[in-house]
Parts: C-alpha cells; sequence; structure tokens
C-alpha cells in the first residue's frame, strides 16, 4: 500500500524522515492526508482522497472541523507537543513587561548617532523603572496543557497565581499545583491579577471571551498576554482599555493592521511554539499519528473522533466512519455475514454525533470483492467514510 501525503507550512525534517518509501510528499493531487501548522484550509476545497488531517500544533481553528467530520475526515492535533516552547515565551514576556524592557530597548536603540549615550542612558533610566514579578498575582485563564505549566512555573517564581478553567481535564488537573487558587467564576480573577495570559482554543464560543465587561472588571494599569489567538479578545473593548489604562500593556503573539500605533501593545510575530525543539516535537507526533491511522485505522489525539486501538492482527480491517445512531453496527455485522466473511474483532466507538467502527476480518479480500463490501458499507444510511486495510504481513 502507498500513501501520499499534502504539506503546509514548514514542517520539521524530523517528522517528515518517518514517511518511509511507501510515502510520497507533495508529489500528488489526490493526497490520502494533509500535514499542516497554521495553514488555513477554511478557503480551500479538501480533495476527495483526503482521510486525515494532522495539526502539528495545538489550534485547529485553521481547519473547518464540522465539514471534515461530515466528510469522513479525521482531524488530529499535537497537545502538549510544543507547550514547554509557548510557556517559556510567556514568562519570558511576563518579566520583560513588568521590567518594561520592550520600550526601554525600543529607547535604547533610538539613540544610535547620537553623543554621549553612556550619559543619557544613565540621565534617563529612570524613566523605565519597572516592577519584580515576585509577590504578585498572575491570573491564568486556560488551564490546559500551556496554561497548567505556566501556573505551575510562575509560582516558581514566587508569584501568586489564580486559575480559571470550568472544563480542565483530569489528567491536567493532576499536575497542577495546590497552591494554585482556582476560581470558578472569572470575573473573581479579572478583578485580583496584575497580570493575565490567557491559553483557551478558539472556537464560535470563545471568539471575543475577553470583551468590553471583562476589561472593565480588570485592575488598572494590567499586563494581559495573549498567546492563544488575537479573535480572543474583542479588538475595539482592547482599544479602548489600552486608551484608558485599564490595560498597561498588551502582549500578542497576534500582529493584524489594526494594532500597528497603538500604543503599550508589544506584537510577537507568532513565534509561540517556533522552537527547534518543539517544531521536531509536533511534526513527529503529527507524522506518527497519521501513519498509525493510514496503515492501522487506529486513532489517537483525534480532536473530531474518539480514540481507537486495535492490534491489526487478522489479514484485513474494514474502517467505518459513521453518525452515532442506533442499529449501525448491527446493519454492518449482517452485510458482511450475507457474504460469508467471518468477523475476527470488532471496536466501536463513538464522540458526540459521529462514531467510528474497526471491523477485522479472516478473509483477505480480492480487489473485486473489495469494491463490492466498500461501495456496499458506503451505502448504509448515515456512513460517511469506509476503508479497507489489508494487513501487510499477513
Ligand atoms: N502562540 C502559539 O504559537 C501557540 C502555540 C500553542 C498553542 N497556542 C494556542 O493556545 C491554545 C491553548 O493551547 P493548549 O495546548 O494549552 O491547549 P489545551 O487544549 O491543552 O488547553 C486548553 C484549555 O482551555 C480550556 N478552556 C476551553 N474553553 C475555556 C473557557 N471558556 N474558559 C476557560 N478555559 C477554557 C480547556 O478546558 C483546556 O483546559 C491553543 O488552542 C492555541 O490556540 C498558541
Ligand atoms: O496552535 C498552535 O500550535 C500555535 O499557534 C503554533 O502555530 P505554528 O505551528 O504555525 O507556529
Amino acid at each position: 500500500m502507498t500513501y501520499q501525503i499534502q504539506t503546509y507550512n514548514q514542517i520539521a525534517e524530523a517528522g517528515l524522515s518517518l514517511f518511509e518509501d511507501s510515502y510520497t510528499i507533495n508529489s500528488a493531487e489526490s493526497p490520502d492526508a494533509i500535514l499542516l501548522r497554521s495553514h488555513s484550509l477554511h478557503d480551500q476545497a479538501i480533495n476527495d482522497s483526503v482521510k486525515a488531517i494532522a495539526r502539528a500544533g495545538a489550534g485547529t481553528n485553521n481547519i473547518p472541523l464540522e465539514d471534515c467530520t461530515s466528510k469522513g475526515i479525521v482531524v488530529f492535533n499535537t497537545p502538549g507537543a510544543n507547550a514547554n516552547a509557548v510557556k517559556e515565551l510567556v514568562l519570558s514576556c511576563l518579566i520583560a513587561s513588568a521590567r518594561n524592557l520592550f520600550d526601554a530597548i525600543h529607547w535604547t536603540n533610538s539613540l544610535e548617532g547620537t553623543a554621549n549615550v553612556a550619559g543619557q542612558v544613565e540621565a534617563n533610566k529612570k524613566a523605565f523603572i519597572g516592577h519584580e514579578i515576585s509577590g504578585k498575582k498572575l491570573g491564568v485563564i486556560g488551564l490546559g496543557n500551556i496554561g497548567s505549566i505556566v501556573a505551575n512555573d510562575a509560582l516558581a517564581l514566587d508569584m501568586d497565581v489564580m486559575a480559571y478553567d470550568p472544563f480542565v481535564s483530569v489528567d491536567v488537573a493532576w499536575t497542577i499545583s495546590r497552591n494554585v487558587q482556582r476560581v470558578h467564576n472569572l470575573e473573581e480573577l479579572l478583578f485580583a491579577c496584575d497580570y493575565i495570559s490567557i491559553h483557551v482554543p478558539l472556537s464560535e464560543k470563545t471568539t471575543g471571551f475577553i470583551d468590553a465587561k471583562a476589561f472593565r472588571a480588570m485592575k488598572k494599569g494590567i499586563h494581559f498576554i495573549n498567546f492563544a489567538r488575537g479573535e480572543l479578545v474583542d479588538e475595539q473593548a482592547l482599544t479602548e482599555a489600552l486608551a484608558d489604562g485599564t490595560v498597561g500593556k498588551y502582549i500578542t503573539d497576534f500582529p493584524n493592521d489594526h494594532l500597528f500605533g497603538v500604543e503599550n501593545v508589544v506584537a510577537i510575530p507568532h513565534l509561540g511554539a517556533s522552537t527547534t525543539e518543539s517544531e521536531e516535537n509536533c511534526a513527529v507526533m503529527a507524522a506518527r499519528q497519521l501513519k498509525v491511522f493510514l496503515e492501522t485505522g487506529n486513532i489517537r489525539n483525534s480532536v473530531n473522533l474518539p480514540n481507537v486501538s486495535l492490534p491489526l492482527t487478522s489479514p484485513g480491517r474494514l474502517t467505518i466512519m459513521h453518525k452515532n445512531i442506533p442499529n449501525m453496527v448491527g446493519q454492518f455485522s449482517t452485510l458482511l455475514a450475507e457474504r460469508e466473511f467471518n468477523i475476527a474483532d470488532m471496536l466501536n466507538r463513538s464522540r458526540g454525533e459521529w462514531a467510528y467502527t474497526m471491523i477485522d476480518i479472516d478473509n483477505k479480500l480480492s480487489e473485486e470483492h473489495e469494491t463490492d463490501i466498500l461501495n456496499r458499507l458506503q451505502k448504509i444510511e448515515g456512513v460517511v467514510k469506509v476503508r479497507h486495510i489489508s494487513n501487510g504481513w499477513q
């Protein structure tokens, strides 16, 4: 079996090199899978041949998830693979903004070509007196892979840490220090904190999450750090909060036209995950997940389907993505039994409105049988994608 992968953005070689000879990269018009980072697929037709999309990174807002799901495309991301890179940059921005480093460096650079630089520096450095973060209160919104380690490490820097995440996962909750004060009401955090860092995914529900009401609840002069997504913040409200001094500094990884020239905005060119280590982690994890899915049908770290894992030991496997409605598995097994296929193993899992079934069969399928069985399964109402994976070593 050969597979074709289409990539977008710069994907680290450490990941690409995992695709052996049975894979071709960027040379086919009918790719089996897409591997990408921030490239947006929203305004682009996705070929019917695509069975999976892997986002080498965390945010999947660049992928039309609902569309993909209804076409039977499994979408993956790489949870946690770039979290450390983002955390380190958040903490450095926290300190840099507390110490006025951005403005101070900008001013120092402006002295080029003027007389007595050393004298000017000593005379004017008082304009950049900063604060220490030790003893100040940091509010972390979103306690996932990034927020949780930002919170823990800010404690290690002697900050008081408050956090808000009504949906925190049990796995992550186990890793969070009990000294992180969890609040159930966002306003409580906004009201109390000197610094805020936001780490929630962008979705329809979180667009404009930090709005005028949220800014009104904040302490005067707060430093607000956004390494999550620009659209989480209502830009009009932000501009007003910067103008009236509610926000003392807005540090964002997501510059746009409107933010140019706005005082007290520090714009970073989306560098949160841009370290060699993080790019490799993400590419390796995404490539592995794609390979496992294409070669066995097993699913790890999908954002639209459940995790499934079943060792592939029989001659062939049928994978079926379908609506999560009654009697689907019954119809599949009846159809197979009618054609005298014996089921060796089977697994069915659902996630919300969708489900995924893997059926291992004892029979090796001829091309003719394969086409027939796939067509018949595909015709069952509620089925969106069917594949047959023949077991290479059987
Ligand atoms: N700047 C960068 O380069 C960069 C890198 C990685 C991730 N990101 C962004 O950061 C986001 C978070 O990344 P992550 O790896 O921590 O993701 P994650 O999925 O591990 O964590 C997200 C957390 O947000 C929480 N959450 C969701 N809705 C919320 C709400 N309304 N209020 C409070 N909490 C809420 C979830 O419960 C979860 O714990 C990503 O979705 C992505 O947009 C940016
Ligand atoms: O969501 C993410 O993982 C980040 O925004 C990183 O995006 P990038 O891979 O394009 O740097």
